[in-house]
């Protein structure tokens, strides 16, 4: 048996958009992702968030859901339209009521809450003024930041300002992906920017509210970037995914800098920074969140794309997603991190795989491919804890299968499965050996 240090948080990850429904219930307003769900063409199957998995109204079965479970802590996010529906300003009294019973339950069901403040669900109010592509969007997500830090900064201890910038500025600017679907490199880079700046007051924001006491990071998507060959323009090609795909975020976050190479590679594209941007960027925080879910392969393809790259596949097993199962990623990600970023205190704020999850005739899911998944990445975590790294959570992604953004309800991430039509929850496999894992504390070799 690997056992993990003693009060090692094991938990679950959800998000609001995914798994509340009732998007415009009680003074709530329409969000980016209700507009883009909304918008045919968007979303696999013509899916939204409408219903989702009813948590805006079931939230009290799913936190004895959880206690049931064993979670020792439980990721969520919260709406921002529905605490404040026109971004800024009037506070919807009932969204933030919400909010407040569901911590109040947590912490009855003796289960830590993690709030994360954005989970991509943007006021579709702050859209019409030009989201997060207009720098106003810093001191509206601060404005925000400080009256959730207000309303419940004197339970939630464990405050992470933003989910996955990567995806915002990227997926929703440059792709066009996900909300608020931009294809503009221009904005998308002056997105990425702005995310930074909002995070970095948002953090001064913390430290002089009544939530100071508690701990303040960010979530990343990162993934190591693995070069196809040894030749050199391979190894440049590398390089450039790595600075776009990690250290975007982290290099401006722990050393006050961009990446030389992504200024130089995106030339006059390359938004304005200033040294004050920098210092803002930079503030202390208490611990970095990682989501991890794979690696990727890479090979030199000249003016190929954004980065003259092309990602190469490989031979290994693939979950629902297509993504590789590369569970040794996880120990080189937080090795790397320990080392290079370091060392601070690390949540994995996500890990988890989609695999196309059945009912049987038992009316049971028996996912063995989840709990082999788990397994050899809490292994691999365990590994990373042995050479050094202050890992000191887990957060399974996810809870509920949930409306997975642009792919609808065709992908199933959950250890508990949810019948949509009943919205009966049926706890996976998976779920029951989780429930072990907490309980002992540890996985077998
Ligand atoms: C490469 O995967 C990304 O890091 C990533 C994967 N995931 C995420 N980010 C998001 O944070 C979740 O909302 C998704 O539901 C989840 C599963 O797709």
């Amino acid at each position: 048996m690997r056992r993990f240090p003693e009060g090692f948080l094991w938990g679950c990850a959800t998000a609001s958009y995914q798994i509340e429904g009732s998007p415009l219930a009680d003074g709530a307003s329409p969000s980016i992702w209700h507009r883009f769900s909304h918008t045919p063409g968007n979303v696999q199957g013509g899916d939204t968030g409408d219903v989702a998995c009813d948590h805006y109204r079931r939230w009290r079965d799913d936190v004895a859901l959880m206690r049931e479970l064993g979670l020792k802590a439980y990721r969520f996010s919260i709406a921002w339209p529905r605490v404040l529906p026109d971004g800024t300003g009037r506070v919807n009294e009932a969204g933030v009521a919400f909010y407040d019973r569901l911590v109040d339950a947590l912490l009855e069901a003796g289960i830590v809450p993690f709030a994360t403040l954005y989970h991509w669900d943007l006021p579709g109010a702050l859209q019409d003024r030009g989201g997060w592509a207009n720098r106003d969007v810093v001191g509206w997500f601060t404005e925000y930041a400080g009256l959730m830090f207000e309303r419940l900064g004197d339970r939630v201890q464990h405050w992470i300002t933003l989910n996955e910038p990567w995806c915002v500025a990227h997926l929703g600017h440059v792709a066009g992906v996900h909300a608020p679907g931009m294809r503009d490199l221009w904005a998308g880079l002056r997105v990425a920017h702005h995310l930074l700046l909002a995070h970095g007051e948002a953090v001064a924001a913390f430290r002089a509210s009544r939530a100071g006491r508690g701990r303040i990071g960010i979530t990343l998507n990162l993934a190591p970037q693995h070069a196809a060959t040894s030749s050199q323009t391979d190894r440049a090609a590398t390089d450039r995914a790595d600075a776009y795909h990690n250290r975007l975020f982290l290099d401006p976050l722990f050393k006050g800098r961009y990446p030389a190479v992504l200024v130089q590679h995106f030339g006059e594209a390359w938004p304005e920074v200033t040294d004050e941007d920098l210092a803002i960027i930079r503030r202390p925080i208490d611990f970095l969140g990682i989501n991890y879910y794979s690696r990727s392969v890479v090979a030199d393809a000249p003016g190929e794309g954004l980065l003259g790259i092309r990602h190469v596949d490989t031979a290994g097993a693939r979950t629902a997603m297509g993504w590789e199962i590369y569970p040794q990623g996880l120990y080189e990600l937080l090795v790397r991190l320990h080392r290079e970023y370091g060392p601070l205190p690390l949540y994995i704020t996500e890990n988890g795989a989609a695999f196309d999850d059945r009912l049987d005739a038992s009316g049971q899911v028996d996912d063995a491919e989840r709990v082999d998944y788990l397994h050899r990445h809490f292994l691999a975590a365990r590994r990373a804890i042995d050479d050094g790294v202050r890992l000191e959570g887990y957060f399974v992604w996810s809870m509920l299968d949930n409306f997975e953004w642009a792919l609808g309800y065709s992908k199933r991430f959950g250890i508990v499965y949810v019948d949509y039509p009943s919205q009966r929850r049926i706890v996976k496999r998976s779920g029951r050996w989780y429930r072990q894992v907490i309980e002992a504390n540890g996985v077998p070799e």
